[in-house]
């Protein structure tokens, strides 16, 4: 190489790390200096394409170019993908405002650790299998990582990252200090005897207890892990580490659980839409509700819709919906928790009771009603779904599963002015009691029935009215619930980020 060559090498070498420099430096400017605002003019720039270069980059191009490098770091992640482009979308506006909170959504996007394993049991024929196990720790800024366990033949790496993105934000519009996690496997509970269920448990348990604890992330249910399961899986990890302590919530009333906690999704999910309902002078009395789901959720939200005077119509499951034209009664509810929690069977048995009518491979949603529930799983209504519920009336939807709503349903929803409770506050409520559960188990103490039912319908209000305000500051309109929710759970863990520091 001759002198010129190496000269101009050199200088090209030092100009790029220069440039690098300043632009990291930049950046990290935009984290910590919390106070310094955008000026009017800076926020109100509109960015096209062309314009996307790293210095004249808006808040619009910058999250833009977050979400492209999340998705081509994970190209196969599509329920992640939607979970993150819906908050992201509503986080824009806020972003517009306070450029600080960008980078710390960046790295939010991005779990502490995630955790994958393998999972070798026996069935009771003596056959092997091997299943694998997942434990996403999400986001610890505000506590302990928590959220729940699925045992489902779809969980995988993307569905556990929504399913504890979705929970970072939930737990924070809680008010108790609960970081998000989620965890499960794809081991398929359907069809498997107790004993084969008891094994899963503990080989699940024999690896996920060393990265638990009641300080450090403390797991649930979620579908297909009810009270069943996690008494195996607490026994397994009590006789593994010989400690007494509350590092699962859902626990059996006699062994340090809270009461409400198996009703609390079902219960809250009603007093948000109640609370809902209310803001807008509207009542659930003599109200036609759809519910899908006939699980943990849809029991318990059945039971509370009873308890308030509204009319449930339907429930569902993987094979199809039951559709009862006078509503649900408490004794049908009845028969259907045994059916679901003791016999372990499907609806379809109910086909030839004479009130019922059962409609095979179908879901609810194209029925008349005036409130839809959707307590099953992610993304079960679609957008011909929504438009069914709008031509038939339905003036309200509050989300009992987590993300049941596809994108498109949501703006039909928002098109037409539905009161949408999104998926994190309307169904908080279970993770909000086993984070009452926590606080009983450190004071050793057990309250009753009627104290955490009143601490309950307290924090299902104040999540409401937190979303409510958010919407008006933030929101599309002032019933734009979805920003309030996803703003207002995001403020506070990426405050309590910068707060602690670039980790
Ligand atoms: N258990 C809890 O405390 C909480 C649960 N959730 C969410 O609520 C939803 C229901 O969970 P759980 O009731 O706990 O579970 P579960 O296992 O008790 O019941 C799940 C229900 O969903 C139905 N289901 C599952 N896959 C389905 C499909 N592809 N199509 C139609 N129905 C289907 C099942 O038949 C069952 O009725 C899930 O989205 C879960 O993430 C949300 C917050 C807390
Ligand atoms: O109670 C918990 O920790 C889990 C609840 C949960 O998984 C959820 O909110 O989706």
């Amino acid at each position: 190489m001759n002198k010129k060559k190496l000269f101009f090498g050199l200088g090209a070498l030092a100009a790029v790390g220069i440039g690098a420099f300043t632009y990291f430096k930049l950046k990290d400017t935009k984290e910590t200096e919390s106070s310094k605002k955008p000026t009017e003019k800076s926020t109100k720039k509109k960015t096209t394409k062309k314009q996307c270069k790293k210095f004249e980059c808006n808040a619009e191009c910058q999250l833009n170019n977050i979400i492209k490098k999340m998705k081509e770091r994970d190209p196969n992640q599509n329920e992640f993908h939607q979970a993150v482009e819906e908050v992201s979308k509503t986080l824009l506006p806020l972003f517009e405002k306070e450029d600080k909170y960008l980078s710390v959504f960046e790295r939010m996007l991005e779990p502490e650790r995630a955790l994958q394993f393998r999972v070798p049991w026996m069935d009771e024929a003596g056959k092997k299998h091997i299943n694998r196990g997942f434990r996403v720790q999400f986001n610890s800024a505000i506590g302990p990582y928590k959220g729940g366990l699925r045992f489902h033949p779809t969980v995988n790496l993307s569905i556990v990252k929504f399913l504890g993105f979705e929970q970072i934000l939930k737990n924070s519009l809680t008010t108790l200090p609960m970081g998000g996690g989620k965890g499960g496997s794809d081991f398929d509970p359907k069809g498997k005897s107790n004993i084969e269920i008891m094994n899963f448990c503990r080989a699940f348990m024999s690896e996920l207890y060393r990265h638990i604890g009641p300080n450090c992330d403390v797991p649930a249910g979620d579908i297909g892990v009810g009270g069943r399961e996690i008494g195996y899986l607490y026994g397994m990890y009590k006789k593994i580490t010989a400690q007494n302590e509350g590092v699962l919530t859902g626990k059996g009333r006699n062994w340090g659980g809270s009461l409400i906690r198996p009703e609390a999704t079902g219960y809250g999910l009603v007093y948000y839409l109640d609370n809902m309902l209310q803001a807008n002078n509207k009542t659930l009395k003599g109200k036609k509700v759809l519910v899908s789901g006939s699980g943990n959720v849809a029991q318990y939200c059945v039971e509370k819709l009873l308890d308030l005077g509204a009319i449930p119509l339907t429930m569902s499951d993987s094979t199809g919906y039951i559709f009862v034209e006078g509503g649900i009664t408490r004794k049908l509810l009845q028969d259907i928790m045994t059916l679901k929690n003791v016999k372990r069977g499907r609806l379809s048995s109910l086909s030839k009771v004479s009130e019922i009518k059962y409609h095979d491979g179908k879901r609810p949603w194209g029925e008349e009603c005036d409130i839809a529930l959707p307590c099953a799983t992610q993304n079960e209504i679609n957008k011909e779904d929504a438009l069914a519920l709008v031509k038939n009336g339905c003036f309200a939807v509050a989300e009992g599963a987590n993300m049941p709503s596809d994108p498109d349903a949501q703006d039909i929803y928002m098109k037409n002015q539905i009161l949408y409770g999104p998926a994190k506050a309307a169904n908080a409520g279970g993770v909000a009691v086993s984070g009452l559960e926590m606080s009983q188990n450190s004071l050793r103490m057990n309250w009753t029935r009627e104290e955490v039912d009143e601490k309950l319908q307290n924090i299902m209000k104040n999540i409401f009215n937190a979303t409510q305000q958010a919407a008006s500051l933030y929101g599309k309109n002032d019933i734009d619930y979805l920003a309030g929710a996803n703003i207002a759970g995001f403020i506070k863990v990426a405050d309590s980020m910068i707060n602690q520091g670039i980790l």
